[in-house]
């Protein structure tokens, strides 16, 4: 039976789930999917970088202690991204490190390096996608390998690839949603009374912030999902200074009682239109919208897009939007995807 090998870039929240996913389920997994998974190389920016194509203990990995790196396991205490990226035997490049909104690197150069040396890609990281997502596709595809990003929107909820395969046939003209995990669960806190640096630091100890949460609360995150999701399912080409982008910082508990006391909640919006003649808007700002709008009752870091098709009207998905264990499923969810469409190509 075939058996991947991966290459873990960034060994953080999601990155460490999937290899736990892998230690505890792998032989479930082989099983059930018909494929097993190794873990061959990791580099993170903590620990340095290991690679062995005879498979990483995982375990080891995991328990890494805090004042060790890989140096003491036989590893390096750089980084070595791109010698790591380019020369180990990895299959497949798990890219999960910090997503930047600015220009999406160093992301795009780990996933540029990868699929250069004619490995596939699967990243929850939305830099890529939302800044160079094409170019990135294009190489993939001129190399015949694959690049996935189902966690770059909405977690493991699978909202590109359900889009993409379940709505051939219709035409989508627009899409609203909630599609940040952390602004959604601040403000739901902030309704129960919290204020907001303490509902960010929830949502940082439940791994559903980003590394500088400025990006959740400013909108910027969403900003890259909306870029994605318009470029991807709208066939929008636009870019991120077409994305308008405001954030909920200047939201107030105040304002959050207020809205309530006249049956309004405040929700962090992301929403493109397609106009009639073609061009797409697209922005991300908060709205205190009616508790029986649609996306009132979308609560936690519940998620919730509804697409506006021409033969069903509004189609709407909801689920996970955040979170270790539903972003690393994200990343199987990649590597099943790749397995059922065509071959992987191999580096072993
Ligand atoms: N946690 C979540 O709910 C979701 C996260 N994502 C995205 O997935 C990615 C990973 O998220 P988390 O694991 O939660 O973040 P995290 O902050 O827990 O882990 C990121 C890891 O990447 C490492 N890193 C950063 N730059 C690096 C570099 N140049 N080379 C090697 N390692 C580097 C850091 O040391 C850290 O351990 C981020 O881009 C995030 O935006 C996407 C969907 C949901
Ligand atoms: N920080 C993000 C993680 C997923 O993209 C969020 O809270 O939605």
């Amino acid at each position: 039976m075939k058996t991947y090998d991966l290459a873990l870039i960034g060994f953080g929240g999601v990155n460490r789930t999937l290899a736990e996913i892998i230690a505890t389920r792998g032989d479930a997994l082989h099983s059930e999917l018909g494929f097993g998974l190794r873990v061959v190389a990791i580099t993170d920016l903590r620990l340095g970088s290991l690679v062995q194509a005879e498979g990483i203990d995982i375990d080891m990995a995991l328990n890494i202690g805090a004042n060790e790196t890989f140096a003491d396991h036989g590893g390096s205490r750089d980084t070595n991204n791109e010698a790591v990226i380019r020369s180990c035997t990895a299959d497949i490049v798990c890219e999960a490190t910090f997503t930047n909104p600015d220009d999406g690197e160093p992301a795009v150069s780990h996933v540029r390096w990868a699929l250069e040396s004619g490995k596939s890609v699967c990243t929850t990281n939305k830099g890529p996608v939302a800044l160079r997502g094409p170019e990135l596709s294009a190489l993939a595809a001129g190399n015949g390998v694959h690049f996935e990003f189902e966690g770059a929107v909405m977690s493991g909820t699978p909202v590109i690839r359900l889009a993409k395969k379940m709505f051939a046939g219709l035409k989508i003209d627009g899409f609203e949603g909630i599609l940040n995990g952390t602004s959604n669960y601040v403000l739901g806190r902030m309704e129960s009374g919290l204020d907001l640096d303490a509902a960010i630091r929830e949502a940082q100890d439940l791994g559903y912030a980003e590394a500088n949460p400025a990006a959740d609360i400013e909108g910027y995150d969403v900003r890259l999902k909306v870029l994605i999701l318009a470029n991807q399912l709208l066939g929008a080409d636009i870019t991120l200074q077409d994305v308008s982008c405001e954030g909920i910082s200047s939201l107030t508990r105040d304002d959050i009682e207020q809205a309530a006391r006249k049956g309004l909640r405040w929700k962090l919006i992301g929403s493109a239109k397609r106009s009639k003649n073609g061009a797409v808007t697209a922005g991300v700002k908060a709205v205190a919208v009616p508790l029986a709008h649609e996306l009132a009752g979308i609560s936690g870091a519940t998620n919730a897009v509804s697409f506006n098709t021409d033969l069903l009207g509004p189609v709407m998905v909801s689920g996970p939007g955040a979170g270790r264990v539903e972003t690393a499923y994200a990343l199987l969810s990649d590597i099943i995807a790749m397995h059922h469409t065509s071959e992987v190509p191999s580096h072993a």
